[in-house]
């Protein structure tokens, strides 16, 4: 399913960013149309780097830019971009049609006739035909994934935010999700961020890698390069755990 608009490059420009009693500075980015992992430790601020992107978060001072675009201070909804988290991505007491038709229509009002195709197709194409009237507490972890893919591919959104997506799944649904992830980001070629603490996940998924630690990005560099970086002791010690 193509996208509205070219997968925009993201540039997290000297931003800086105090939160309680921790502070974050973030000069990276991050590649057009590439699935990048954003990985480190707990509490390094993956989830917050996030939450800038997708405005969640105002920096203190630096700019988030797309395709050097502004977008500082642009709300959330007004940005150009899908989020899927680790859990408590679906309405509960909405079946799975209505979850995905939110992405195209967050009022729920009539649906035209091509959108409910949109919706039918999303769910063919996540593995889901036939379950669209089933509510979310009736699936399984791994199909309540899959609807929040079908509803990202709906939104049509080129940018893709996740947040360990597939931590609370057991490993063989994991690995197939990644290859769903896989073969949707090669449909859809969006700019997808993945915040994630698996490094099989890493190797398998991402081009590019941004590491971070204690609020800082240590290292934004492609895969290979990354996986390289034995100088580094909390890279050494990610990649050995
Ligand atoms: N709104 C907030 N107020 C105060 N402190 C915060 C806030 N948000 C995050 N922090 C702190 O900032 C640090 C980084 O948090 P963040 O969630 O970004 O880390 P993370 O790398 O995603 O961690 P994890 O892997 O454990 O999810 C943590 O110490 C957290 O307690």
């Amino acid at each position: 399913m193509p996208i509205d608009d070219d997968a925009p490059e993201i540039r997290l420009d000297r931003v800086d960013l105090t939160l309680g009693s921790t502070r974050f500075h973030l000069d990276c980015d991050i590649p057009p149309g590439a699935i990048t992992a954003v990985a480190g430790p707990s509490g390094a601020g993956k989830s917050t780097l996030l939450n800038l992107v997708a405005g969640f978060e105002v920096p203190d001072s630096g700019r988030v830019l797309f395709n050097g675009q502004d977008l500082t201070l642009q709300h959330p909804s007004e940005r150009p971009v899908s989020l899927i988290f680790q859990n408590n991505n679906l309405f509960g007491h909405l079946d799975v049609f209505t979850n995905v038709a939110l992405g195209i229509n967050p009022s729920l009002r009539r649906l035209t006739v091509g959108e409910r195709q949109a919706v039918l197709s999303a769910l063919d194409r996540v593995g889901l035909g036939g379950m669209e009237r089933r509510l979310p507490r009736t699936l399984s972890g791994g199909e309540q994934q899959r609807v929040a893919f079908a509803r990202t591919l709906v939104r049509q959104k080129p940018v893709l935010l996740m947040d360990e997506p597939f931590a609370a799944l057991d490993p063989g649904l994991r690995q197939s999700m990644a290859g769903l992830l896989s073969e949707l980001h090669r449909e859809t070629k969006s700019t997808v961020i993945l915040v994630t603490h698996d490094r099989d996940e890493l190797r398998r998924l991402a081009t590019h890698v941004i590491f971070m630690n204690e609020g800082i990005v240590l290292v934004s560099a492609p895969v290979e390069e990354f996986l390289r970086r034995s100088d580094i002791p909390a890279v050494v010690q990610f990649l050995a755990s």
